[in-house]
């Protein structure tokens, strides 16, 4: 009997270890396939198209040179204050584009990503060949961790449900209803402003616009709830701080689950952030009648379908990521660049008198600030807060000259298409509105070259809102003050997320 147990025993230690040389060997496969094979197999298909690229290190590829390119910019001003920002800001296309040409190959840990310039192969990358270019897996992960699993993060048939509920709530017929609103929180700003120049003759802008966009944002898509849409943003704002922390780690498989103690407090914070917008939605569905801000907007276009709460808690998230920073960019930027063109100061001034006399802009004479409208086109060409975009190949694809292979990427460096000379001219690293006298089709030698808001069926949602929002924020500012760079600006743009001034603007602001 005693034999007998220990030959079951036996048996069962040797099953047992069989099965974790199996569970070993098939880690050991998956581990060499996806980290060596199927990478060597992609670099050897995309070299064999004559497309070069800078070494690769295992598992990283050229993510941290990147990183530390990127970082250089950030730790040294421009030696001047003029436009030409590539070399500064994207330093990693500015070398390698040079030393392999304007189409090259990169790796982005084990994703070979090919650089692509011509905008006529991004328009079919984005708005022809859409099924066979969407955002890779990797790309997504990152996207919910900053954004949560809205429309900028999901892909395929979940896109076009969430497409068809949000782009409503952007139509511009609803959008004119928030135009008072928008008004008011500029109006408030500038009482803020006059209260501080008593003080001292210089306000920053940057902290001033990111305060106005998130006032905005919050009431927008909030309306009477936006005290606690303001706590929600406050909370998200805590996350994409501790988020920076963590990204870095991005290339680490599973660094999410790691206990790293930014994770912990990540986690703490998410759960904080969804029971909030949760408790807010739930709220909102109790009340009765149609609301005009965004969440009112979308709560009716979805009724009762299974568009359920968390989802529309993640397009909540989703409005103040994609929106709120992006706008509060561009507002400093082209104050910035108005500030150092005092001409165009004077003539946009002009302009929003003739149109505002001397009130907001009323909804239907903000399409009148023709002005206005060239200049925030051109701060977008000059300094487009999306800097760089991308898409994953799904399936072998023919673009143009070269063939993509499956599990590869393709990189648009929108801020390097924005200032190449072939495309815009000699004075492409220049400031000149006048570009966009008749439309942004014919502002360049090829319609699509302009394209801080992509293009194609995933077009940035909320284009009207920004040019709007920004519209009435200049309109209202530059009919009340005049402006001019403090002497202690440092211009230094840098890469955070989005392209953004490294250091503080202050203006000397004077009354008029
Ligand atoms: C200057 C300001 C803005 C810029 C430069 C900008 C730029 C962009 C770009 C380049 C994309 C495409 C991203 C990709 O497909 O990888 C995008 C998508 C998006 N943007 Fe914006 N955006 C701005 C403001 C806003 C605002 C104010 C909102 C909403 C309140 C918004 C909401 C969205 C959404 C929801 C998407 C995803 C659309 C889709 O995939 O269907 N954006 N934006």
């Amino acid at each position: 009997m005693g034999h007998f147990m220990e030959g079951i025993g036996k048996a069962v230690w040797t099953g047992a270890l069989l099965v974790l040389l199996a569970l070993v060997a098939k880690l050991w496969r998956s581990i060499v396939t996806r980290f060596w094979l199927e990478p060597r197999s992609l670099d050897a298909r995309i070299r064999s198209q004559g497309i070069e690229g800078p070494p690769r290190t295992f598992m990283a590829g050229n993510m941290l040179q990147v990183m530390k390119m990127r970082d250089t910019g950030k730790e040294r001003d421009m030696e001047g204050l003029n436009h030409d920002i590539v070399k500064h800001v994207l330093l990693d296309y500015h070398q390698w584009s040079k030393e392999y040409g304007k189409r090259y190959c990169y790796w982005w840990a084990t994703e070979p990503r090919i650089m692509v310039t011509e905008p006529e192969l991004i328009r079919e990358v984005l708005a022809k060949k859409v099924t066979q270019f969407e955002k890779s897996d990797i790309m997504v992960s990152e996207l919910v961790s900053i954004v949560g699993r809205g429309l900028v993060a999901v892909t395929g048939d979940e896109w076009s449900y969430h497409r068809r509920v949000v782009a409503p709530a952007f139509y511009l017929e609803k959008l004119k209803k928030m135009v008072p609103r928008i008004g008011l929180c500029a109006l408030e700003m500038l009482d803020r402003w006059e209260e501080a120049l008593r003080e001292q003759p210089e306000i920053e802008m940057s902290s001033e616009f990111s305060k106005l966009t998130a006032d905005i944002i919050s009431h927008t898509a909030f309306g009477s709830s936006y005290l606690k849409g303001q706590k929600a943003f406050e909370t998200l704002r805590a996350i994409q701080e501790e988020l920076s922390k963590v990204n870095r780690y991005n290339y680490i498989p599973g660094k999410r689950f790691l206990p790293f103690p930014a994770n912990f407090r990540l986690r703490k914070l998410y759960s904080d952030l969804d029971s909030l917008l949760l408790g807010l939605i739930k709220e909102r569905r109790a009340q009765s009648g149609q609301s005009h801000d965004l969440l009112g907007l979308m709560l009716a276009e979805c009724g009762n379908s299974s568009f359920d709460d968390r989802a529309v808690m993640e397009e909540c998230k989703t409005f103040y990521f994609a929106g709120h920073e992006t706008t509060a960019i561009l507002l400093t930027w082209s104050i910035m660049l108005l500030a150092l063109h005092p001409e165009w100061q004077e003539r946009a001034r002009a302009e929003a008198q003739e149109v505002c006399e001397g009130a907001t802009p009323e909804a239907d004479s903000i399409s009148k600030l023709k002005l206005i409208n060239m200049i925030l086109h051109e701060t977008l060409r000059l300094y487009p807060p999306v800097g760089v975009m991308m898409r994953s190949c799904f399936e072998d694809t023919i673009l143009g000259d070269i063939l993509v292979p499956k599990g590869a990427a393709v990189s648009f460096p929108i801020l390097a298409i924005h200032h190449d000379k072939e495309l815009w001219g000699e004075d492409a690293h220049e400031f000149n509105p006048e570009r966009f006298k008749d439309g942004v089709t014919k502002a360049s030698k090829h319609p699509n070259a302009f394209m801080p808001f992509s293009l194609g069926p995933r077009v940035c949602v909320g284009q009207s809102f920004v040019l709007m929002e920004a519209k009435i924020a200049l309109a209202t500012i530059l009919q009340h003050f005049r402006f001019r760079l403090s002497p202690s600006y440092r211009h230094c743009p840098v890469f955070k997320l989005t392209l953004r001034p490294r250091h503080s603007l202050p203006l000397v602001m004077e009354k008029i």
